[in-house]
């Protein structure tokens, strides 16, 4: 019997973890963490294809140091999470909010088309304007590498985010560490990263 069921099975079907039974929280230091979250998003495949083709990505221009360049990226972001390309970013929206306690309120897409297209290092200044935030990202497609280091030098933590799998970066991990996502020649294949925002960790403690 069971063979013959095996024989019906269906491609895996999209769905998120509510519990985040696999997380787990690494400390970077006394007060920043990352967790981990493998294989919180179930069909992740069924979104990225999806969002490959539904949201309007575009090429921006980023002033670094007085110089401009163009982001070696495709980006999107969504203000009004009720205008999302697809319904399962509203569920995954709610249940991070239920789960660490934050509203994320809006997000940010990134498509590095393959692995010629990266981030430098950089803090999330714009979305944590907060000592401390608590910030999900979500990964669809590729594995790239994902590296945080210590914003005044030291070493990088390097994680290599499955499809599906979701890094949250926490405590004041904006405030003294550094992210990346650095080239990978050898990737053929597109990533994309969904980064959930939240207006209230985007406005200054008064
Ligand atoms: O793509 C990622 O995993 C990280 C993206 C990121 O750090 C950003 O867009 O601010
Ligand atoms: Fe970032």
């Amino acid at each position: 019997m069971h063979a013959q069921a095996d024989l019906f099975t269906t491609p895996a079907s999209l769905a998120i973890d509510a519990s985040f039974a696999s997380a787990r929280r690494i400390p970077l230091d006394a007060t920043s963490w990352i967790e981990l979250v493998p294989g919180w998003m179930s069909g992740p495949e069924v979104l990225f294809e999806a969002l490959a083709a539904a949201v309007p990505w575009s090429q921006h221009y980023r002033k670094l140091f007085e110089q401009t360049f163009l982001e070696p990226r495709l980006t999107a972001e969504y203000r009004i999470l009720n205008r999302l390309p697809h319904e399962m970013l509203l569920a995954a929206a709610a249940a991070l909010s239920n789960h660490y306690k934050v509203t994320y309120d809006s997000l940010w897409m990134n498509l590095y088309r393959d692995g010629r297209d990266s981030t430098g290092w950089h803090r999330d200044r714009f979305s944590c304007r907060r000592p401390e935030c608590i910030v999900p990202v979500l990964t669809l497609g590729a594995t790239r590498r994902f590296l945080i280091k210590p914003r005044s030098g030291g070493p990088s933590h390097a994680f290599s985010p499955r499809s599906g799998d979701l890094i949250v970066m926490g405590g004041r991990s904006q405030e003294d560490w550094v992210h990346s996502v650095p080239k990978a020649p050898e990737v053929a294949e597109a990533r994309i990263s969904v980064n959930f925002q939240s207006s209230m960790q985007a406005r200054r403690e008064r």
